[in-house]
């Protein structure tokens, strides 16, 4: 086979580039080794979504209980299963109908390079002009005695059943949203954290917050404590950090992921890599190999998000089009954690603007006591804005609380386009909500 443009990979970044340069009326196949649709929508972000939505209903109810509500509701695993395999048993024949329909090649099967434009699909060797490696990563396998025992989130989000006790390691997004749904199913929680900080993208005064909430709330989180040991147990598995030791029926692996690039021979594709990813240009081109791209998580540069991942495919595109037109911008990209409480951030942090020297402002507040969370039973509601002095402009907003998730992209908004204080507070904004309230964060 012999096309302009192979993309290898069909998640939200292969389908991104893939769509983008069909539509420009290039010749192009995508292929996948695993069934099509990638890792946001089948056993990422949106199967995630499904589990969190439920758990937050459960989670809000709970701190309603005796406040106007009479008992909490609890969580029908089976059916919540049900409903998300709704969504995601139906991604990898919708993704590759829509690739059909549009006219691009569908190809199943094992990747790996046999010249820098040439590859082996399965066993169909197909040649390209340009080729887009867009890969992603795979969870970081566990490195110490036992750590075979571990499951990884894809199971976790597929599981017949909740387990009664239940070990999360690493103090990251994954644990710390797939935790938050594990405690609202009713299993006993624990999560294991290596440092003092979890969630280290995050700001750390709100971070502390949010770990002190949820172990008030009853969820067993230990930071300083790195697992060194897993062993099997009469009736599951004994965890080992430190001198303390923990038991679990289910131990989650959620300690990173990494990219898988060793199968698919690169170097033989004269493309240049590392432990974090592809090493790219700032046109996202290999280093190495111009006929080469790649983009989203498997690109040794940038966040591992899955709006990263589309914005870097759309940046490609243009790139294969007219050679070196854009740039990535990694800043201001908002992100949040679906914990319970949820947290998002947007812009720099207070560490970012001192290491800067800028002269700035931090506007810090809490928000537990004001009517919008004592309505919803809402323990924990903080603001953080950084605000520059001489402009006034808005450089970063850090949010605790529920709803802190849609509120950030107001301020994604305003960040992006420079408003001020004083232009914000021009704004009318629907009242009263959790938007409305973030008006007096930043007076
Ligand atoms: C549990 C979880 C929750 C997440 N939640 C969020 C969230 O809420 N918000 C957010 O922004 N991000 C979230 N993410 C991150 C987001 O899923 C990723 O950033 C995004 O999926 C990256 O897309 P991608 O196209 O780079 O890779 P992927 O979607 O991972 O696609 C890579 C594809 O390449 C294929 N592939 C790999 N190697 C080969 C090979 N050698 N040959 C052929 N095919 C190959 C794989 O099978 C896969 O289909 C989450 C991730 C996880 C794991
Ligand atoms: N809401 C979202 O946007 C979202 C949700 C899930 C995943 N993601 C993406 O997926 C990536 C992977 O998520 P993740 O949570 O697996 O990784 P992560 O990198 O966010 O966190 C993993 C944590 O585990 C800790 N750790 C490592 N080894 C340990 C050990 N032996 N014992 C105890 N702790 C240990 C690390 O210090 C680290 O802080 C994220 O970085 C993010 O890019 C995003």
């Amino acid at each position: 086979m012999k096309i302009d443009i192979l993309v290898i990979g069909s998640g939200t970044s292969g389908y991104t580039v893939a769509n983008g340069l069909k539509k420009e009326g290039k010749t192009v196949a995508v292929a996948d080794r695993r069934s099509f649709g990638g890792t946001c929508a089948k056993r990422g972000c949106q199967p995630k979504k499904y589990l969190v939505a439920n758990a937050e209903i459960v989670h809000l109810a709970k701190g309603l209980e005796g406040k106007g509500l009479k008992k909490a509701p609890s969580v029908a695993w089976k059916d919540l299963m049900s409903l998300k395999r709704e969504f995601t048993d139906k991604v990898s024949f919708n993704t590759e109908e829509g690739f059909k329909t549009a006219g691009i090649d569908v190809l199943h099967g094992d990747v790996y390079f046999t010249s820098p434009q040439s590859v082996i699909v399965g066993d169909l060797p197909v040649s390209a002009d340009k080729i887009v490696l867009a890969v992603g990563t795979i969870p970081t396998p566990l490195t110490i005695p036992g750590g075979d025992f571990t499951v990884d989130s894809e199971y976790f989000l597929d599981m017949d059943k909740m387990p009664r006790k239940i070990i999360f390691i690493g103090g990251g997004y994954i644990s710390f949203e797939l935790a938050s749904v594990a405690h609202q199913a009713g299993a006993e929680t624990i999560i294991l954290h290596r440092s003092v900080q979890p969630l280290k993208h995050f700001d750390p005064d709100l971070t502390r917050i949010l770990v002190k909430t949820m172990k008030e709330e009853g969820l067993n989180l230990y930071t300083e404590h790195p697992v060194k040991k897993i062993e099997k147990s009469n009736s599951g598995f004994k965890v080992i950090a430190g001198v303390d030791e923990y038991f679990a029926d289910l131990v989650v692996n959620a300690t990173g992921r990494t990219p898988d690039l060793n199968s698919l021979n690169l170097d033989v594709g004269n493309i240049k890599f590392g432990a974090k990813g592809i090493d790219v240009n700032d046109y996202l081109q290999s280093s190495s190999n111009p006929n080469v791209f790649a983009v989203g998580d498997c690109v040794a540069s940038g966040p591992d998000l899955a709006t990263v991942a589309d914005m870097q495919a759309e940046i490609v595109v243009q790139n294969i089009l007219n050679k070196d037109s854009v740039i990535p911008d990694y800043s201001n990209i908002p992100s949040a954690v679906f914990s319970l409480p949820a947290m998002a951030s947007v812009g720099i942090s207070e560490e970012e603007a001192i290491q800067k020297k800028l002269d700035f402002r931090v506007k810090m507040i809490d928000q537990s006591n004001w009517p919008s969370s004592k309505r919803i039973g809402q323990k924990a509601a903080v603001s953080k804005v950084i605000i520059e002095e001489k402009t006034e402009q808005i450089l970063g907003v850090h949010i605790l609380g529920h709803n802190a998730a849609e509120v950030i992209n107001t301020f994604a908004l305003a960040i992006k386009f420079g408003h001020t204080t004083e232009e914000l507070r021009t704004v009318l904004w629907a009242y009263p909500t959790h938007t409305s309230d973030m008006k007096y964060s930043f007076k």
